[in-house]
């Protein structure tokens, strides 16, 4: 499902002494079965961006193409059913949100919710357990004598349950240990390898920015500063560190070794087995010259 933002502009509490700007001029399209990285400081309008795409906000000028549903402002758009039940979120600390006895009705409540019949909502339930790599033995448990890693599972497990064509996700690992880190975004890339689910990730982490994403996209400010490629973004280094952003690792060893050592790269590296052939490549050269 195609999603497209046209000049969005989204303001909190309008009217009110507290009224502030969050976003403004966003144009951004998500092509089906694309895997967009969004970052960006604190602040710069990422979140609120995610809660657009799937209606939980409305825009405050601008409109928003979801599938074949348009989201504008000032209008009111009653059949925001169907855009929530296509678009699937992950919140931060989404295991916050579990509160059912166990971890069966918890997964099946969106399902049923959205009017699944409860026997093939068990089934929903059955996959997307096995798709957030947990057994079926947890199914009559509650949430809450889990793991805080298995909990977040499950809690994902019940946006899945409800087959989304777009799934969206605000840092889902945070707070989780590096294994557990990349155990999940290696889960939510094998989804959209398999299942073609397009991704929109919101992400401090430059390395899975640019391990998993075809996009990035830079928002600073409320708008988009840039967007392009991994490759693309991390060719022009200088300007994510001009903003305070991070680079990923093997870029910054890149950064020093051109500032220190005057050594010249033809690509940015965007993981250590590029480096690793970027830099036996400029040795070879170095021997030659
Ligand atoms: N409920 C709210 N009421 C008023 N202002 C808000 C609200 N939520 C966010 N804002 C403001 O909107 C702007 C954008 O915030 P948003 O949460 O979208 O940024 P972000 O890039 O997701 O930040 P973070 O990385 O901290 O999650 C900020 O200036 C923020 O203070």
């Amino acid at each position: 499902m195609r999603i497209e933002l046209q000049d969005v502009e989204y303001r909190y509490q309008v009217n009110t002494p507290f009224e502030r700007l969050a976003i403004h001029d966003v144009n951004l399209v998500i092509e089906p079965g694309t895997y967009t990285a969004l970052i960006g400081h604190t602040g710069s309008g990422k979140s609120t961006i995610l809660q657009h795409l799937n209606g939980l906000l409305q825009p405050t000028k601008g409109k928003i193409q979801v599938g074949d549903r348009t989201i504008e402002a000032g209008k009111k758009e009653k059949q925001l059913r169907p855009i929530r039940k296509k678009v699937g979120i992950v919140f931060q600390f989404a295991e916050h949100q579990l509160f059912e006895e166990t971890v069966e009705k918890d997964i099946c409540f969106g399902p049923i919710n959205f009017g699944v019949p409860e026997a093939d909502a068990k089934l929903l339930a059955r996959d997307a357990l096995k798709q957030v790599g947990l057994g079926e033995e947890i199914l009559g448990k509650s949430p809450f004598d889990l793991s805080g890693g298995q909990m977040r599972r499950v809690a994902i497990a019940g946006v899945l349950a409800m087959e989304p064509e777009v799934l969206v996700l605000d840092e889902p690992t945070a707070g989780l240990d590096p294994r557990g880190r990349k155990e999940i975004m290696d889960m939510f890339y094998q989804l959209h390898q398999e299942r073609g689910i397009s991704t929109v990730l919101v992400t401090h982490s430059m390395e899975d920015a640019a391990r998993y994403a075809d996009e990035i996209v830079i928002m600073h400010k409320g708008t988009v500063y840039q967007k392009g490629s991994p490759n693309e973004v991390f060719s022009q280094p200088e300007q994510l560190v001009e903003l305070g952003l991070d680079v990923p690792d093997t870029v910054r060893f890149q950064l020093r070794l051109q500032k220190e050592m005057g050594v010249r790269f033809d690509k940015p590296c965007l993981n250590i087995e590029e480096l690793a052939m970027e830099i036996k490549r400029v040795m070879k050269w170095g021997e030659r010259s």
